[in-house]
């Protein structure tokens, strides 16, 4: 049975039973984790924010047994070419087999800012749990042009990057700004899915107590209790929290993208930016009534 989930003139059809595919039989030595493996639509997604530390929350929870992840982003929600050309059957062969005890996980970051990812998710899997960071939003600011700068040597400067040069206010023309203006992202979603199906977590302190940040993700997902504090060990030349595999002992810290060393705002820039994200982050804390450091 099949269903339109785009309006009429876009004919996409999202199959409403989930198809399992290359299905193969385990071969593990470990007796509890025999049995069918197969490709899944991701039990839980986290769509957004990106620079807010979405790939070190997956790379944790893939220390959990009973977690599996793709290796990279797969962006299909947010990309109409891979839906028309591909359909959702592509988007699950992307995933890695699991278990039948095992839960699939997915990060695509940059679903939070294109609103349709929202309702193709729903209507592809309206009970998938979906996982949220935000980070104030200046540092995600100045992180995400710390990224593109490194890969678009022709980039302006930050002041001139993020203020219209014929106004001399913050230029809401550049997308990276309105990503940060999370109330307006948030509360579309929150249009779609309902709260408690959406966890969210603030960025510092994922950085500061992974460990503590992790279980309340462990819970929401109802996996079965498993990280300790070994898991995690601080890293000072890194300046993060980095994994230790518990059953190898190896250790692993996530790549030099990672971590890159921000620039100083000029003071006035700051201000500004300041006073723009204000309302977005009023209007935030009242749609969330949670309390962050930076609302
Ligand atoms: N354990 C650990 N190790 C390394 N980095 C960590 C960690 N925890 C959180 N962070 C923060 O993650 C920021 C990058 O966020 P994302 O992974 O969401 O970026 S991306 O959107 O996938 O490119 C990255 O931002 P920048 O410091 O600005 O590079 C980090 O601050």
């Amino acid at each position: 049975m099949r269903r339109e989930v785009y309006d009429a003139d876009q004919k996409i059809t999202f199959p409403l039973q989930r198809p399992s595919l290359s299905v193969f039989n385990s071969t593990s030595g470990n007796g509890s984790l025999q049995g069918k493996a197969v490709k899944k639509f991701p039990t839980c997604i986290i769509f957004g924010v990106s620079k807010c530390g979405t790939k070190a929350v997956i790379e944790y929870l893939k220390l959990h047994p009973h977690v599996v992840a793709p290796r990279s982003e797969i962006n299909f929600f947010n990309n109409e070419t891979l839906q028309f050309q591909h359909g959702l059957e592509w988007y699950i062969e992307q995933m890695p087999p699991s278990l039948e005890h095992q839960i699939t996980v997915e990060k695509s970051p940059d679903y939070f800012q294109n609103h349709q990812c929202a309702d193709l998710i729903r209507a592809a899997s309206p009970a998938t749990k979906l996982i949220l960071l935000l980070r104030e939003p200046i540092e995600r600011l100045v992180s995400e042009y710390m990224q593109l700068s490194e890969k678009r040597p022709g980039l302006p400067e930050f002041d001139k990057w993020v203020i219209g040069q014929d106004t001399g206010d913050i230029d809401q023309r550049v997308p990276s700004v309105m990503v940060s203006a999370y109330s307006e992202h948030v509360s579309y979603w929150l249009s779609v899915f309902p709260r408690p199906q959406i966890h969210i977590i603030e960025s510092q302190s994922l950085r500061d107590y992974p460990l503590q940040e992790m279980r309340k993700v462990e819970s929401f997902l109802n996996l079965q209790p498993f990280f300790q504090p070994d898991d995690f060990y601080y890293n000072s030349t890194r300046g993060f929290y980095c994994m230790r595999m518990r059953f190898t002992g190896k250790t692993k810290c996530l790549g030099k993208s990672k971590g890159r060393e921000h620039i100083t705002v000029s003071q006035s820039t700051m201000e500004k930016l300041k006073m723009f994200y204000q309302p977005y982050n009023n209007k935030l804390k009242q749609i969330l009534t949670l309390d962050f450091p930076w609302l």
